[in-house]
């Protein structure tokens, strides 16, 4: 896949392998998280003894914001492949634009699922993969660290919904046409949805997850981050959301 190459980009089974590549990076990503406590104080932008001056967010929030700011300068949110939390605040680059071709419609960059990506890595997934509950002060850094890649890697993910939903529409424009004239939500879901392929990656990520040593030790009472738990979180919370991408993509694309 070549982002200067749309032709490259917009070719569904070129989408699914980037997807399957993809699934390595996050499940090593959240053997590394699984590693650490919940930390729940760098989640908290009221927190008394990380407060940042001047910031208003949690310690987390603020250590997006730095790395995005970066990040930025480095030309990274120039890739259509990669979507800020902090669009609003990430600056202009200092290396010469690339001017990648125009492969999405021009209000892709709107669709934006950071926040909610956000909210439920916090709230549902961290306390799923982490060793146990509590903060481990030493390792906020750290945490914070693991939970950008993680972060950045399930966003980026998540929001390839973009290029599969302006494949879709590309290889059948007169059946989305009508679904989005008639304001079809339920018809788009439907017809985005393929089941055949949710089930192999539910498969894939089983034995890929057996095979890179996710079975726990039987530590005393530490949580455990199993294969089944790298499957729960794909099948309700990863493809779900893909699919809302993909789904408010399409609702827009006769703008
Ligand atoms: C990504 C696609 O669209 C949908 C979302 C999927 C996912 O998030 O893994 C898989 C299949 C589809 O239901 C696709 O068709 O490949």
């Amino acid at each position: 896949m070549d982002f200067t190459k749309p032709e490259t980009v917009l070719n569904l089974q070129n989408i699914r392998d980037e997807l399957v590549k993809m699934e390595n990076s996050i499940i090593f990503k959240f053997i590394e998280r699984s590693n650490f406590p919940t930390c729940p104080s760098i989640y908290d932008p009221k927190h008394s003894n990380l407060s940042i001056p001047n910031f208003e967010g949690s310690f987390l929030d603020w250590a997006i914001l730095q790395l995005e700011i970066a990040h930025s300068q480095l030309r990274r949110f120039e890739s259509p492949d990669e979507t800020p939390f902090f669009p609003d605040k990430i600056l202009k680059p200092i290396l010469p634009s690339i001017e990648y071709p125009q492969i999405l419609a021009k209000y892709s960059s709107e669709v934006n699922y950071n926040n909610k990506i956000k909210r439920i890595y916090i709230d549902e997934i961290v306390p799923l993969i982490s060793k146990y509950s509590g903060d481990q002060a030493e390792n906020f850094g750290s945490v914070a660290t693991r939970d950008i890649e993680l972060l950045q890697s399930l966003s980026r993910r998540i929001h390839f919904g973009k290029f599969v939903a302006e494949a879709k529409f590309q290889n059948n424009v007169e059946l989305y046409t009508d679904l989005i004239k008639r304001k079809d939500v339920d018809g788009i879901m439907k017809n985005i949805t393929n089941s055949a392929v949710e089930e192999k990656i539910l498969e894939r990520l089983t034995t890929k997850a057996e095979v890179y040593g996710v079975d726990p030790t039987d530590k005393e009472g530490e949580r455990k981050i199993t294969p089944e738990y790298l499957v729960k979180i794909y099948k309700e919370i990863v493809i779900p959301i893909t699919k809302e991408v993909e789904v408010e993509y399409l609702l827009r694309r006769l703008e």
